[in-house]
């Protein structure tokens, strides 16, 4: 376990970025700004006892911890006690960053098909060899200028299928502050008492701007069995790991549908009643993440297998952004449809989850669905998907996605 160096962290306003932390939860929106004291860094198997260790403390200041969890389980979190908590101020969304030069896919589309391909070829190969692996991508870009999280959060945050969030990520010394933000449609987990509420997603179709058809592309997800498929495995490992925890647990029998404006999911809505003693929110996360839905199963062997094929690291995307307080209560979402932002620079992310009879060009098609969320907020738009946002036009200066070979 290591602690956090002075400055790497984008915590105080000295570089014009205070500490903001932001999720846009409908119910119970959170927006956490300035930071009093950093929760000593470690892997998720540690969480639940350094946040034990952390409220134990008689501290002044809100008695909440807020922050983002890496994709890769053993690597360090980043979660820290806010000076000040407020209900998020009705942002304006304004113009999108203006982009210098061009969208770099690292890997290209055809590298992450040949990817998709490797993946397809370890699936059950041997009795420890993954049944299911979820395999991401990245764009990467530049704007003219810094980017400002908040702006990016208030355009992704116009989607009512989603959750903005705005997470500080660490730096490395004399870096510029970095950020995670994202519009993520999934709950890894919410606390509330002794309730809790999972609501994982799997399976996936882009949407269409035709209403028909894009009620045929929802319809035949439902009806997909390698949707189902990649679905069951998700609801199974959280399911699973909730049970002993639980003395009721309702698991529906099958899924259903979940939209963004940009993607359909599967979704199944998993609710339960914890029992004494009750872990915490944070705890809860832990133990979850990361799900079949992001990483694959067995987990251990889908992680080897991402850190083997995938040629950028994941960091905080496909993590988990949340808060958890001092009574154990807390919301965490999957940290996806997102973009690593640090000045000028943005990294986007998409994965999609691969199972026997999964098509490598299928999937470069669904992660490119994926991104969509991000690009549109980006004001980078796509012909072939509806203007669901309510931008009602297209500027002509701004990037389009046609020719793009994403
Ligand atoms: C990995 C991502 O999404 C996850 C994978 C999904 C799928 O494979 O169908 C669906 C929703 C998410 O759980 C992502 O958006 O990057």
């Amino acid at each position: 376990m290591r602690g956090w160096v002075m400055g790497e962290f984008p915590l105080s306003g000295d570089d014009g970025h205070p500490a903001l932390f932001l999720l846009q939860v409908p119910q119970r929106p959170l927006e956490a700004t300035g930071c009093l004291a950093r929760l000593p860094a470690g892997p998720a198997a540690t969480l639940a006892e350094r946040v034990k260790a952390f409220f134990a403390e008689s501290r002044p200041g809100p008695a909440v911890l807020v922050g983002a969890l890496p994709f890769d389980p053993h690597a360090d979190d980043a979660l820290y006690q806010p000076a000040r908590l407020a209900a998020p101020l009705p942002a304006s969304a304004g113009a999108p960053p203006a982009l210098a030069g061009g969208i770099v896919a690292e890997p290209s589309a055809d590298a992450y098909a040949d990817m998709v391909a490797r993946g397809l070829a370890c699936l059950g190969a041997g009795e420890d060899a993954p049944r299911k692996l979820v395999l991401a991508r990245s764009l990467a870009m530049r704007a003219t200028r810094a980017v400002d999280p908040r702006v990016l959060a208030a355009r992704l945050g116009r989607d009512p299928g989603v959750v903005a969030y705005v997470a500080p990520l660490p730096v490395g010394d004399g870096e510029a502050p970095a950020w995670l933000v994202g519009a993520s449609p999934e709950l890894l987990v919410s606390r509330r008492g002794l309730v809790i509420e999972s609501h994982p997603l799997a399976g996936s179709a882009r949407r269409c701007a035709d209403a028909g058809e894009d009620q045929r592309t929802a319809r035949s997800l439902l009806d997909s069995a390698k949707d189902l498929d990649e679905h069951r495995y998700v609801v199974e490992a959280i399911a699973d790991a909730l049970a002993p925890l639980c003395s009721t647990l309702d698991v529906p029998a099958r899924p259903s549908l979940h939209a963004t404006a940009t993607m359909w999911h599967l979704g199944t809505r998993i609710t339960g009643t914890l029992k004494h003693p009750a872990p915490s929110a944070a705890a809860l996360a832990a133990l979850l993440h990361p799900t079949p839905a992001v990483c694959g199963t067995p987990r251990a062997a889908a992680l080897a297998a991402i850190q083997a094929l995938e040629p950028v690291e994941r960091g905080f995307y496909a993590g988990a952004v949340g808060w958890t307080d001092a009574a154990g209560d807390g919301d965490w979402y999957v940290a996806i449809r997102c973009a690593r932002v640090q000045g000028a620079n943005l990294r986007l992310f998409a994965g999609a989850g691969i199972v026997a009879g999964s098509r490598p060009a299928d999937e470069v098609a669904e992660t490119a669905g994926k991104f969509l969320a991000m690009l549109n907020a980006l004001g980078i738009r796509d012909e072939g998907v509806s203007d669901t946002q309510g931008e009602g036009h297209v500027a002509a200066q701004r990037p389009s996605l046609q020719g793009l070979s994403l």
